[in-house]
């Protein structure tokens, strides 16, 4: 019997920590580091915007100092030497507020309103696209593009409505999608011996795409967003992207590859165009494709 979303368990997530990233883009981002009850990793969200504020992370903890509070991040405003409150910036008149049992008070005036529509990307880990400069995947220029969009009012060359500075990337440590690195590596090899990514990881014993997206739930609620606007072509993150009716999901917003819009620029292979060809022809990812889909090119001789 399928269960409703209600019923549904979510994993349960706690901020442990919360910094100010002053970026080379130049919005400042505000890095939170999550653990959860489910695996043993730390799950990351890049929030735009200081007023975007983690439950966890500023509910009050017994016996903890002011400058506990600050030392994890769980302070309003901003920083400088010589502050003594973290619930009080003077310096910009924001005062937090809790309740009996210690809980963030959310009022407009420090926080943001969760039923905005918010920017939010959901990313799965890539250290070769986001780090080794791989042409084998776009993720790491669907992870720059997703900072910018949210920083943007809206993207010129598309239209499409940016974040203006208000948005989440929540970055879940799901390398390989979520085989894991060594296994991804095992992956590539299988690809230049002509499997495709579907085939490579089914060769290596694994589900063409075991992901689960439920953490990154957990941690969107965690962040006091409601009503979000998904980055994405993966049709498999928009299906898992509500949690009625603490989390819904009121509009899917392309990730086309620049390539596709921009001749000269984005990331241009053989590679990552079978990669994409890939991803529309047989995990049924939502982009129409100026591509030769694999019915116009030679079948592969590992056919899985
Ligand atoms: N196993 C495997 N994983 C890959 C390969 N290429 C990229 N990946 C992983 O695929 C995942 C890509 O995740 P995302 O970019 O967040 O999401 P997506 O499923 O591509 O969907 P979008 O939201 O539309 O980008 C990352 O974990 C990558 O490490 C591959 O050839 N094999
Ligand atoms: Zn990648």
């Amino acid at each position: 019997m399928v269960q409703s979303e209600e019923e549904v368990i979510l994993p349960k997530v706690r901020c442990v920590a919360r910094a100010r990233i002053p970026t080379t883009q130049g919005p400042d981002i505000f890095l939170h580091l999550y653990t959860n009850d489910r695996d043993n990793k730390e799950h990351l969200a890049i929030v735009f915007g200081e007023d975007i504020r983690s439950r966890s992370l500023f509910r009050q903890r017994i016996g903890e100092s002011q400058q506990d509070r600050m030392i994890r991040g769980a302070y309003v405003g901003k920083l400088y030497p010589g502050r003594v409150d973290a619930d009080v910036d003077d310096r910009q008149g924001l005062a937090l507020r809790f309740d009996q049992a210690g809980n963030l008070i959310t009022d407009h005036q420090t926080t943001w309103n969760g039923d905005n529509d918010t920017l939010i990307r959901v990313h799965s880990e890539c250290y070769t696209g986001e780090t080794a400069w791989s042409a084998r995947c776009d993720c790491g220029e669907q992870f720059d593009r997703a900072g910018k969009l949210i920083a943007c009012e809206r993207e010129a060359s598309t239209g499409i409505v940016g974040g203006s500075g208000h948005g989440v990337i929540v970055y879940l440590r799901q390398e390989g999608r979520g085989i894991g690195l060594s296994e991804k590596l095992k992956a590539y090899n299988l690809q230049d011996l002509g499997a495709d990514t579907v085939q490579a990881n089914i060769l290596l014993k694994h589900p063409a795409d075991g992901r689960d997206f439920s953490i990154g739930k957990s941690i969107l609620i965690d962040l006091g967003i409601r009503n979000i606007r998904l980055l994405t072509n993966n049709p498999e993150k928009i299906e898992q992207a509500s949690h009625q009716p603490l989390l819904n999901c009121v509009e899917r917003v392309p990730m086309v590859p620049i390539h596709w819009t921009h001749e000269s620029e984005g990331i241009h292979s053989k590679e990552v165009e079978g990669y994409l060809r890939t991803k529309i022809e047989r995990m049924g990812h939502l982009l129409q494709s100026p591509l030769n889909l694999h019915s116009a090119t030679q079948p592969s001789n590992i056919i899985v």
